[in-house]
């Protein structure tokens, strides 16, 4: 199916689209189908949390919705750009600009200080940083007089800060978060929650979440739940007890 046979783009009011998105991987002479016919409109400044049992395709989808892989077929729109019909390159060049991403293990550069981490995305694009605005963000995630510090004279929960501050620099229009407390005990991992769900909420900033735990899952406005690369269900303002139920009905 070529991309002009499918409906319009999404409006302004829609900061991510996806339509028919399929994924298949070669298996020896078969296939596996990761992820079937997903389509899914995220709303600017939604907090959505993905979740399904192992193998239910989650990372295949936080890959496809965040480009950083290609769909066997179907359409992924980031605000009114469908990201499916750029080359390497652009989509490459587009992400950098629109998506922020936090990932389980921070992915700082070591030798460069807290401020230079949070700035490089902007530097990356050949842009100058908002001074004003990274100072915002650095206050707004609790790293007021760190700037300066290198990522090896930081904690984890610090690290993942920056990491959240660095993913919400570009003012992009959605930030996908892998497992974004994994590496963390519980009450820092508690912590670091609240600074990217906080910072998300201020700044009116769409977010997806990808997570096993049912206790993060349950700070996102709403939960998704993938089963066989499906969308298997989905919970409203969700607590982790009914979170966790329903992980088990599907087969966690
Ligand atoms: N590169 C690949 N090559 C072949 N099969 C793959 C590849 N990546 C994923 N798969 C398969 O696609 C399906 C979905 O995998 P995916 O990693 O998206 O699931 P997941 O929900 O993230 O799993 P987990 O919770 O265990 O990390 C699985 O059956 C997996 O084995």
């Amino acid at each position: 199916m070529t991309p002009s046979t499918f409906i319009s783009p999404p409006s302004v009011d829609t900061a991510v689209r996806l339509l028919q998105l399929s994924k298949t991987y070669p298996n020896g002479p078969e296939q596996i189908t990761a992820l079937q016919e997903i389509s899914l409109d995220i709303a600017p400044g939604a907090f959505i949390a993905i979740m399904g049992p192992s193998g239910s395709g989650k990372s295949t989808f936080l890959n496809l919705a965040a480009g950083l892989d290609a769909p066997t077929s179907g359409q992924v729109f980031i605000g009114e750009t469908d990201i499916t019909g750029l080359s390497l390159d652009a989509v490459t060049h587009f992400r950098r600009r629109h998506v922020g991403f936090v990932f389980q293990s921070y992915n700082l550069i070591g030798h460069l200080t807290v401020g230079e981490n949070i700035q490089l995305p902007m530097l990356l694009d050949g842009r100058r940083p908002d001074k004003q605005w990274q100072q915002t963000l650095v206050d707004s995630v609790g790293l007021t007089g760190m700037t300066e510090r290198l990522p090896s004279e930081l904690s984890g929960g610090q690290a993942q800060r920056v990491a959240i501050a660095r993913a919400l620099i570009t003012r992009p229009t959605v930030v996908f978060a892998d497992e974004p407390t994994g590496a963390l005990d519980r009450r820092t991992g508690d912590q670091v929650l609240e600074v990217l769900r906080g910072a998300a909420k201020r700044f009116t900033q769409t977010l997806v979440l990808v997570t096993h735990d049912p206790h993060v899952a349950a700070t996102a406005d709403e939960v998704l739940f993938l089963a066989d690369g499906r969308f298997a269900d989905k919970l409203v303002a969700p607590t982790s007890s009914q979170i966790a139920a329903r992980l088990v009905e599907l087969g966690r």
